[in-house]
């Protein structure tokens, strides 16, 4: 048998090419993970990412955040004058018209409108938010606006955001700002930033879309000078790359960080999320300042348009200096660390004893169970207590790795973690939202993975700015988190818009979730918030524990706010009763009065009355006894009434109805005997007499 001959197609049988990205043009070119999708949402989430920065920054050092936020707009024809370009004029018009005409666009985008509209309106149907549709309407009318010659110009944004907080090392400037996944944050601690790529995002957005590099004021706290640095980064190598850099005296003893970079963006589309996102932090740390205490701001945030009616200012106002307790960094948690984990740190670690590793390096390890040599027993696997940790080897280091697992370690306790506090959530919301009632109550600290987490939670009812309906306000590691809502209907969930919507029964507590305006807003703190994405956008809902807490913290503030509406609906009641009972006061003593009056006229034809009635008939003869007189005592006996219902309303709205309706008989049929009694003091000071059923 022959050998078969090699196919000819040598193509085939190339070497495919093989090639490396650096972490920068990974994220450079999947940007939509870390939420850089579009022109607008990279405007939106680079003011996120540096304001979220400027926050760490203050209260790592305790001081009250004082953040300066502009946002300058720039055409492109200043851009490219900036740039040293020209902006030559258009020779050939036809170069640039679409291959659509005018027309076929304008019905195409109305189709497309429809269909939103059909998709919107199911998803109100099923009881769902609209969020996830939100960015596909914000798309759409962008390009409506376009299509019927709104501003289609690209439109670019100088965007500078200046903090009072830690500032940053001089030498460490360049990679804190310039090389990908590199970070300060990446402890055991709860803090906004994670990934150590926020400001790079924004870095590489900006090269990508203007190619201008970033300019950075900085200085640490007592520090005499300030750092200078214009940087941008090289994305294929991931580093780096300095323009200028200076030390400038520091004569008014600032510290902070002042970050400025020029990007695309897009603020007609965006400006509500941009404003929502800063309202939404106002509620979350209520608590900041400028420096100068009689300035009481919390940010401010200016808007500088290339037509000044278009520009904006806005002040969020501090309502207060208690600021949420910082953020511990702890160790590890046993149940948190994996294989990888455990070999990095017996590697790094100095200390001369495997029982002095375990109980310096991880949290939760009591001496009763490492001093005592227990683990160490039960790991076997030729360990001895005298190895040092860097002795270990790959087999005992995968045992190590086990028994942590297996082994019941107490529960971190959650007093490293910083939440807002009910205090500051209560004020925020009544701050930003000014609703009617609200209520809140912050959870016990549950563990997921090794790493403790607290929910905090408060239900809002009213408010001018609320829409009817349930209104879900989102916070991880006070973060508020605008977008990917993640709808089940569209793909993936989120723990709180699920719970809230799925998982609570408004009605049961007196709330109805289509027609009143329920503002709800849930806080999860935590070392490790399990975000989906690098945008940091939603919490998924496949954690049993979080879902657990989510429900209690909000069933908790359903519960209050039952007991206040239960006692708001008894005094409008209360109101309503006396309102229709006085309404015949007048009438009825006017009645009444005519025929006493009859009686006391015509001595002679008297009936043969016993006190107290033979007395009433003799004041009125006398004159002691006006109408005015029967007026009164009516009223009085409205009012004495109202007060004993009080404690009969928690007894049930039928109940109530029927008491009301026998007091009206009794009032009008039986009491009158003993009103007419009418004497210097109030009969009813006795018992009231008994009520005809
Ligand atoms: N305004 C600032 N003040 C002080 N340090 C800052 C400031 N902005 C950034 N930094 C430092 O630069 C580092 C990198 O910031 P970056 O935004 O890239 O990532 P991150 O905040 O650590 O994490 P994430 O990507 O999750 O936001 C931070 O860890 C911090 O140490």
């Amino acid at each position: 048998m022959g050998v078969k001959a090699a196919p000819k197609t040598s193509k085939a049988l190339k070497d495919d090419i093989l090639e490396q990205k650096s972490p920068a043009e990974f994220f450079a070119d999947n940007r939509n993970i870390a939420g850089f999708d579009n022109p607008g949402k990279c405007l939106y989430t680079t003011i996120r990412e540096l304001v979220e920065n400027a926050l760490d920054a203050a209260e790592s050092i305790h001081v009250l955040p004082d953040i300066d936020i502009t946002i300058e707009e720039m055409s492109q024809h200043a851009l490219n004058h900036m740039r040293g370009i020209s902006n030559p004029d258009r020779i050939d018009e036809a170069l640039y018209h679409d291959f659509e005409s005018d027309a076929a666009r304008v019905k195409r985008l109305q189709r497309e409108a429809k269909e939103l509209d059909r998709l919107e309106k199911l998803a109100a149907k099923k009881g769902e938010t609209g969020d996830a549709l939100d960015g596909k309407r914000r798309d759409l009318e962008a390009r409506q606006a376009a299509a019927q010659g709104g501003r289609s110009d690209k439109v670019f944004y100088r965007v500078t955001i200046k903090d009072n907080g830690a500032g940053m090392a001089h030498a460490q400037i360049p990679d804190m700002l310039g090389r990908v996944l590199s970070g300060t944050k990446y402890g055991v601690a709860q803090t906004r930033g994670k990934f150590g790529l926020g400001a790079k995002m924004a870095l590489i957005w900006s090269k990508m879309s203007t190619g201008l590099p970033i300019t950075i004021r900085s200085a640490r706290p007592r520090s005499a000078t300030i750092s200078y640095y214009k940087l941008d980064i090289d994305i294929q190598k991931n580093q780096p790359n300095v323009h200028e850099q200076k030390l400038l005296d520091n004569l008014d003893h600032w510290h902070g960080a002042e970050l400025s970079l020029i990007i695309a963006g897009n603020w007609q589309y965006y400006r509500s999320k941009v404003l929502k996102y800063l309202q939404l932090i106002a509620v979350i740390t209520p608590y900041t300042q400028f420096y100068n205490p009689s300035d009481a701001v919390q940010f401010n945030f200016k808007y500088v348009a290339e037509e000044e009616k278009q520009s904006l200012n806005i002040v969020f106002a501090r309502r207060t200096d208690v600021m949420a307790s910082p953020p511990k960094i702890i160790k590890h948690h046993p149940a948190s660390v994996d294989l990888e984990l455990i070999k990095r740190l017996a590697a790094a670690s100095k200390d001369a004893t495997l029982l002095a590793f375990l109980s310096k390096s991880f949290a939760c390890v009591s001496r009763e169970l490492s001093g005592s040599g227990r683990i160490l027993d039960e790991m076997q696997a030729g360990v001895s207590a005298d190895m040092t940790p860097a002795e270990l080897g790959d087999t005992q280091l995968v045992r190590l790795h086990q028994l942590l697992h297996e082994v019941k370690f107490p529960d971190p306790s959650g007093n490293h973690l910083s939440p807002a506090g009910e205090y500051n959530l209560r004020l925020g919301i009544m701050k930003e939202f000014g609703p009617d009632l609200v209520a809140t109550h912050q959870g016990e600290a549950r563990v997921h993975d090794g790493h403790a987490f607290l929910v905090e939670a408060g239900v809002s009812l009213g408010g001018s700015t609320v829409k009817p309906g349930i209104n879900i306000h989102r916070f991880a590691n006070r973060i508020p988190l605008l977008f990917e809502v993640g709808h089940w209907g569209w793909g993936g969930s989120d723990v709180i818009t699920r719970t809230a919507l799925k998982r609570i029964n408004w009605a049961l507590y007196k709330i109805n979730q289509a027609t009143d305006r329920v503002g709800v807003f849930v806080s999860i703190v935590s070392t490790k918030i399990p975000f989906k994405g690098a945008g940091k956008e939603y919490i998924a809902d496949d954690v049993e524990e979080m879902q657990a807490a989510v429900k209690s913290a909000l069933q908790a503030c359903c519960l209050q706010l039952r007991s206040k509406l239960v006692k708001q609906a008894a005094a409008r009641e209360q109101a309503q009763r006396k309102r229709a009972l006085t309404k015949y006061v007048p009438n009825v003593a006017a009645a009444v009065y005519a025929i006493v009056q009859g009686i006391a006229a015509r001595p002679g034809k008297r009936p043969r009355l016993a006190p107290p009635e033979k007395d009433v008939i003799d004041k009125v003869a006398s004159g002691d006894v006006t109408q005015k007189t029967l007026a009164t005592r009516l009223m009085e006996h409205i009012e004495r009434f109202d007060t004993d219902m009080v404690g009969v309303v928690s007894k049930g709205k039928n109940k109530t109805r029927r008491y009301t309706a026998r007091m009206g008989t009794t009032l009008y049929l039986f009491h009158l005997r003993l009103l007419l009694a009418c004497q210097d003091t109030n009969p009813y000071t006795s018992t009231p007499p008994p009520i005809p059923v």
